[in-house]
């Protein structure tokens, strides 16, 4: 038997010292880790916040405040083209290393930034992380946006740009007299009803119909919780559980938690919608009805072109909710950033409507076809508001493979991660000189320019515009997008005139704020975006008029 003399003093002692221990030895641990970190990481000579050296929580910060883009901007401004943004990761803002990291032939991927906003058990093009697994699925998604397949889209978009354009205007005739200057409409709103009824159309066949039911529109506010959940898991995956909604070791369980059950409301939501859809489509093809052939039933009935194979109703279901995400209110920022642009722009705006009055005999003539492609600046009134302002406004996290890889001659070991912020290269001096003004010209051939101003944008500054991202990553859906920007400018300027309202403190809603907190955001000019990994905005409030067509 053990002499208890001897055992109960040490069990005391374990008990007393352990604790102590355990701190001390975690104390030790953490302290190693941050001067690993700080002195001895392959990154250590990269200048950045000290902070940001030492931990993800840095960006995580940053998400929080809905900030990152403008963070990202103002850290090249001060540390140079080259920033360390966390321990494992560089940002880099120039044309030749963003082309090494997003390229076809990169050796990065996706990474554990990405499996974190895997909700679905299945992966999906936009959150697969394995090379091969995302081409199957980019060749069989991406049919969907073929031209054909937008084509058989075009009476459905048409329908919701009519409902769209009905919002500003309060009616649906089509008389042609003038009418008197509307109440103030939030630009930010309508567009993000638009944008959801729109692809909830496309996806299920079935729409949110926000824009004309008001007691819909609480599914906008799910989608913009979601971004926001998205985007802090995004900045620091170790935090965050993928797919476990109120799961213990999820922060956002913690900080977030009324998101996480609206999310996944809002999933359960979609997935019902999605096997809908799924049995719609059978029954069709049961019944030998025609096909549709809008974008939903060629993603569904696709087929690849190496092995025959087809998405099976996981995987549809899973890219039915990326489609949503990815494509519910991007759009909707790029038509409100144009609209914020235009207002403070007399001369794009007198220029832009002369161009779409003269283009169009009639509103029902803008629609997909050369004519709409051949207005130019309608084109570069969109591409310069998405160069202020671009909808996505995360650092696309790009993770480096086996072996490794290298960015402007820094090596990035395997696993640590690069990226470039379109935000940023955006507003970097070197590709767009005067990089805040509203410019649309930048973006006209040089034959197409008025008088002497001649600023085309260079090749390389052509490479440093990233709304959509850039190589076998970019948007799968970049020309639906430009369709439904142009469509949804085009129509509402054809028919109608706006104003900025008079009334004290309207006008001013979506640009930055002189007296503001946050020295980032006083730019009066600027259209203010709310990182949630697309944005979150707010305005521009406009009134408008429909215009005298009758002379
Ligand atoms: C102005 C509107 C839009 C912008 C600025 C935009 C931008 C982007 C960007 C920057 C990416 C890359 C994301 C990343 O690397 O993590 C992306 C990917 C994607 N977008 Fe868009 N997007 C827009 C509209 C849409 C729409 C309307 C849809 C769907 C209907 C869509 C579907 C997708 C998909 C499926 C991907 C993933 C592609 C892949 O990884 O292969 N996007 N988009």
């Amino acid at each position: 038997m053990a002499d208890t003399s001897v055992v109960y003093p040490v069990i005391r002692l374990i008990a007393v010292q352990l604790p102590a221990l355990v701190v001390a030895a975690s104390i030790l641990y953490v302290a190693a880790i941050c001067i690993y970190r700080v002195y001895f990481h392959p990154f250590a000579h990269i200048p950045g916040p000290f902070f940001a050296k030492l931990t993800d929580g840095y960006g995580l910060y940053h998400s929080w405040l809905k900030n990152t883009h403008l963070t990202i901007h103002r850290l090249h401004e001060e540390y140079g083209t080259i920033v360390r943004y966390g321990p494992s990761k560089i940002l880099v803002n120039d044309v030749d290393g963003m082309r090494e990291i997003y390229g076809y032939y990169a050796n990065f991927a996706k990474g554990s930034a990405y499996e974190v906003l895997r909700f679905n058990p299945v992966h999906s093009v936009f959150n697969a992380t394995d090379k091969k697994m995302h081409r199957r699925k980019r060749r069989l998604v991406g049919q969907g946006f073929s031209d054909s397949a937008l084509r058989a889209s075009e009476s459905c978009i048409l329908e919701h740009m009519d409902n769209f354009v009905n919002a500003f205007l309060k009616s649906d005739d089509r008389s042609n007299t003038r009418t008197e200057w509307s109440t103030a409409k939030d630009i930010s709103v309508l567009s993000s009803y638009l944008s959801l009824d729109l692809i909830t159309d496309l996806v299920f066949g079935k729409s949110t119909s926000t824009l004309t039911k008001p007691e819909n529109r609480q599914f906008r506010s799910l989608l913009v919780t979601t971004g926001y959940r998205m985007t802090m898991a995004f900045q620091m995956p170790s935090a965050f559980r993928a797919g476990k909604s109120g799961h213990w070791l999820d922060l956002g369980t913690w900080t977030l938690h009324n998101v996480d059950k609206l999310r996944a409301q809002w999933a359960a939501m979609l997935r019902g919608w999605a096997m809908d859809r799924i049995q719609a489509e059978k029954t069709r093809a049961e019944a030998s009805e025609p096909d549709r052939r809008d974008m939903m039933s060629t993603i569904i009935n696709a087929t690849d072109p190496d092995t025959g194979e087809k998405l099976d109703a996981a995987e549809i279901g899973a890219e039915a909710f990326t489609l949503i995400t990815a494509g519910g209110d991007t759009t909707s920022v790029g038509i409100s950033a144009t609209f914020f642009y235009l207002s403070r722009s007399p001369a794009a705006y007198e220029r832009l409507v002369s161009e779409i009055r003269t283009q169009f005999r009639s509103v029902d003539d803008i629609r997909i076809g050369s004519t709409l492609s051949s207005c130019h600046y309608l084109r570069g009134c969109i591409d310069e508001a998405m160069r202020l302002s671009p909808p996505v406004c995360v650092p696309l996290y790009r993770e480096a493979g086996l072996g490794g890889a290298t960015v402007r001659g820094i090596f990035v070991p395997e696993g640590c991660v690069a990226a470039t912020h379109a935000y940023a290269i955006h507003h970097n001096e070197k590709y767009f000189p005067d990089a805040y003004s509203y410019r649309p010209e930048r973006w006209l051939p040089p034959s197409k320019q008025n008088g002497n101003d001649e600023i085309s944008v260079t090749p390389d500054a052509k490479s440093a515009f990233l709304p959509f991202s850039h190589g076998p990553r970019n948007c799968a859906a970049m020309n639906m997008a430009y369709l439904n920007l142009s469509l949804s400018v085009a129509r509402l300027l054809w028919l109608a005139d706006f104003r900025i309202p008079s009334y004290p403190g309207l006008g001013c809603i979506g640009g930055g704020d002189p007296n503001s907190k946050d020295p980032m955001r006083r730019r009066e000019d600027e259209y203010q975006l709310y990182d949630i990994f697309a944005s979150d905005k707010k305005g521009p409030m406009l009134e408008f008029r429909r215009r005298d067509i009758s002379i």
